[in-house]
């Protein structure tokens, strides 16, 4: 067995656990990073970037149709073969070597095997041919292990050998009938793009689409699938599955039956926590792990575990699953574990250099369906369920002079939730074709706590889809409704 000694060991070579690692070597602190798998972690080999991929084509493609002109020079359709050579390209081609060299500029140590926690400051990691190093930290432990599918206990569901976001995002051979199950964002995204791509695609949710985000942002996500020729089945519980001369069958709670070639689940996430040590430090092996503020592990009671040496961030700690929260949390730990070690304190104050503030007040997520969802903060109702005294105020993108431009029969819907009592913003979503780059406009307004008075003074340009910007404060002040009356206002 061998032994190192590092200032901080991190679990977890995926984008959180290199953020962390990364914000620690500058910081002055020598940091090692435990890896059983592909360094770069789910998103860069079999979330973000290869289901990306498999969409942009379709959408690239639906923008020069909703031209007159260009939509007349495309005459094609989408060739699977060559969007899935680019989703290879975006997933590295599953090689780590890019990210293994990134490590090493960065100077941070990398260790190959399964990491443990064995005690305090402690673990130990087993190579796949069974030898152990033991790694000890002198400050901390960070665990940025992430998640994995869940696969609901569904009667039959293990036996057909149901795909996972891992299998669909690395697909080689289209289906020609694909089954999902579950009608989130992964669900939705994969409807999108194996519809898109040529297979009959029937989704099955226990819930409307997209239960996280407006229900009007939900349901024009549902009609344009439905348009798109998807079959949708809302609400409704698969009881049962098996497979029969290779064909998959579900069996639904209303009677009826979904036959397809292959079956997605895509019904959440859970931790990867469950062969992890836990028990050595009082937790429940295969549990999220619960923080506090400073990203501290802490037990049921809220106790920091040990003196507060074990931290985790991203996917583990249920507080945002997504890539770029999960850095966010990674750099702020990092610099805060640095800045500790110097003896001195972390500024954990809302908005604070350590803190992680936005995860709560201005969360952002593209869903690149199409149309796209683009959203930050809270939701009307999450904010109203919150106590908030709030203003909602809707306008439709198809009436913007900018949105009308970009595409014909333009559709899409915007929602400002405003915090009446401060008079800020509090949350944005809008729905539309290509909507996912007004998102950062809204995140400024939200976690700069702009003034909606100030927001006036920012002009957005003629005639751009962010001139909603104008159309939204506009409504809010009571003075558009005339002049706009749902049609596209050409005029400026
Ligand atoms: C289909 C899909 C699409 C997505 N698309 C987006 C998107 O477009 N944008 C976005 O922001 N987010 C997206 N997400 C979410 C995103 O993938 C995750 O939020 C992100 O990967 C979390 O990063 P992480 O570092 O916490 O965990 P991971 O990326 O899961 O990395 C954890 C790493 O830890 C390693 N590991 C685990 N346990 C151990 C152990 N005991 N010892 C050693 N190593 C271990 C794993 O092998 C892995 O490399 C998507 C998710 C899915 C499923
Ligand atoms: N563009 C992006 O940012 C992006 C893309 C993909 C995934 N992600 C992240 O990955 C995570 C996982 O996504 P997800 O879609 O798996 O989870 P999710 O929690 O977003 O959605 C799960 C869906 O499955 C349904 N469901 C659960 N159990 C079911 C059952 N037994 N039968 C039928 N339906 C059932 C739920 O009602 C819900 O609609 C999310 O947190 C998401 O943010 C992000």
């Amino acid at each position: 067995m061998t032994e190192k000694l590092f200032d901080v060991v991190i679990i977890g070579a995926g984008p959180v656990g290199e953020n962390v690692a990364d914000r620690v070597v500058q910081g002055g602190l020598t940091a090692a990073i435990v890896e059983h798998e592909l360094v770069g972690g789910e998103c860069s080999y079999w979330a973000c970037m290869p289901t990306k991929a498999l969409l942009r084509d379709a959408a690239a493609l639906r923008a020069a149709r909703a031209l007159p002109a260009a939509g007349r020079t495309v005459t094609g359709d989408l060739d699977p073969a060559t969007v899935l050579a680019r989703r290879d390209r975006f997933a590295s081609n599953w090689s780590e070597s890019g990210q293994v060299e990134w490590l090493n500029h960065a100077g941070i140590n990398l260790v190959r095997g399964h990491g443990r926690i064995t005690g305090t400051r402690t673990v130990t990691v087993t190579q796949t041919d069974g030898t152990t190093t033991t790694v000890q930290a002198r400050h901390a432990v960070v665990i940025a292990t992430g998640s994995s599918a869940h696969v609901p206990p569904i009667r039959g569901l293990a036996d057909v050998a149901p795909w996972t976001s891992r299998e669909a995002a690395a697909v080689q051979n289209i289906p020609t009938r694909l089954a999902i199950i579950g009608g989130g964002v992964v669900g939705s995204e994969m409807a999108t793009a194996f519809s898109a791509l040529g297979s009959q695609v029937t989704l099955v949710s226990q819930s409307r689409l997209l239960p996280g985000v407006e229900p009007f942002a939900s349901d024009q996500v549902a009609t344009a699938l439905r348009t798109a020729g998807v079959s949708l089945h809302l609400d409704v519980e698969v009881t049962e599955a098996h497979r029969d001369s290779g064909a998959v069958y579900l069996a639904l709670s209303d009677g009826a039956t979904v036959e397809a070639d292959e079956v997605l689940v895509a019904t959440g996430r859970t931790p990867k926590t469950k062969d992890l040590g836990l028990d050595h430090v009082g937790l429940t092996p295969g549990d999220w792990l619960r923080v506090d503020d400073a990203l501290a592990v802490v037990d049921d009671g809220g106790d920091r575990v040990g003196d507060g040496w074990l931290y985790a961030a991203g996917d583990v700690n249920k507080r945002v699953l997504l890539t770029h929260h999960g850095k966010y949390q990674g750099r702020a730990l990092g610099d805060a574990i640095a800045v500790r070690a110097r003896g001195e304190e972390p500024d954990l104050s809302p908005w604070g250099r350590h803190a992680v503030t936005a995860d709560e007040r201005a969360a952002t997520q593209v869903i690149f369906t199409d149309p796209e969802v683009a959203a930050v903060g809270l939701s009307a109702e999450a904010a109203a369920a919150a106590g908030r005294n709030i203003r909602v105020v809707d306008y439709d993108l198809g009436a913007v002079a900018g949105a009308a431009l970009h595409a014909d029969d333009y559709r899409g819907q915007a929602r400002m939730v405003v915090d009446a009592d401060r008079n800020i913003l509090i949350g944005f979503t809008a729905v539309g074709p290509d909507v996912a780059e007004l998102l950062q406009a809204a995140t400024i307004a939200i976690a700069g706590e702009v003034p909606v008075d100030r927001l006036w003074h920012a002009v957005p340009a003629y005639p751009t889809i962010s001139e909603i910007w104008l159309r939204l404060l506009e409504t809010d002040r009571g003075s558009s409704a005339v002049k706009d009356s749902g049609r596209a206002d050409q005029s400026g």
